[in-house]
């Protein structure tokens, strides 16, 4: 059935876990909450909730327009669907150190596993995008106190992200790291990395978990994941990849039927409808109705 079998504090346990241990574990993004049980059956370690998906869903561009309200309900809705960690964006912490705290509660309170906070200004932008905004480091480092502070599990995890390398160079990223680290972060997130030796750079200046941002078209390269366990990176995400992937099929569709006059040549390209039900398992809800209908109290007759 769709819903997590197992808490968040569980789940939080779980990501600290995967990321002490030897093997690199890697998040897809999950568009939909739906499209989150895909990525649950491949087996995928984790999920991974994007601000730029649930802003440009939501038909805005990603530049910090979406709210915590907004936020914390859709990556609820992704968290309670899966057993798996879900790490959700929550791009500038939504205000000041004030309301990182509250944000951090939300998240919290949705059953997330961690989020990361990253040290743009307002108005953000994406993090492979020119022309971005770092604020100063006692303002990034007291978003990231206040949100470590204000969490009431510690297993909740904080990730500090940091854009600086697109500003200020790898030196400065490095150096903002630890600082982030010293500020209480649990998890550095290196934005757009040129190579793989910046991210061996990142690896060798914090002794924390860090995270490899591998969405096409940016300014990374797309790494395998072999290539960056060997530089220690710890996790993956795939942020926007089903997002594009499902528009993409959905623009040829279109394209089709305007073409045909009729879907037909697209069918062999979609999900069936017994693979639909599968997915949503309506076995599973069948099964658990008959079970709370299907007997008899004695001597109760209506
Ligand atoms: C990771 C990211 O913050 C996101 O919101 O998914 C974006 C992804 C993207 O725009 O490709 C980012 O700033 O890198
Ligand atoms: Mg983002």
């Amino acid at each position: 059935m769709l819903f997590s079998t197992t808490t968040p504090e569980a789940k939080r346990i779980a990501l600290r876990e995967m990321l002490a241990g030897p093997t690199i574990v890697q998040f897809p993004g999950a568009y939909t909450p739906l499209s989150t049980r895909l990525i649950q059956e491949q087996g995928f370690d984790g999920v991974y909730i994007s601000g730029a998906v649930l802003a440009n869903e939501l038909g805005f561009p990603d530049i910090g327009l979406t709210s915590l309200t907004e936020v914390a309900a859709r990556a609820g809705q992704i968290a309670r669907i899966t057993d798996l960690p879900a790490l959700v964006d929550a791009d500038t912490g939504f205000g000041e150190p004030m309301n990182v705290a509250r944000t951090v509660q939300e998240l919290e309170n949705a059953g997330l596993a961690g989020c990361h906070i990253e040290d743009q200004f307002n108005p953000k932008r994406c993090g492979h995008l020119d022309g971005k905004n770092v604020v100063d480091l006692a303002t990034a480092t007291k978003r990231i106190r206040a949100a470590a502070e204000a969490r009431r599990d510690a297993n909740f995890l904080v990730m500090a992200r940091t854009d600086i390398r697109g500003t200020d160079g790898l030196a400065a990223a490095t150096d903002r790291a630890k600082a982030l680290v010293d500020a209480g972060a649990d998890a550095i997130f290196p934005e757009a990395m040129a190579d793989l030796s910046e991210f061996e750079a990142m690896r060798s200046a914090v002794d924390v978990p860090i995270l490899a941002n591998m969405t096409e078209f940016g300014k990374s390269q797309l790494f395998t994941a072999d290539q960056l366990q060997e530089v220690g990176v710890n996790m993956i995400i795939y942020p926007v990849t089903l997002m594009r992937s499902a528009l993409g099929a959905m623009e040829r569709v279109l394209q089709t039927i305007r073409a045909d006059r009729t879907q037909e040549a697209a069918v062999p390209d979609m999900l069936t409808r017994a693979r639909l039900y599968e997915l949503v398992d309506y076995n599973g809800y069948n099964q658990f109705d008959s079970s709370v209908f299907d007997f008899e109290v004695p001597g109760l007759h209506r």
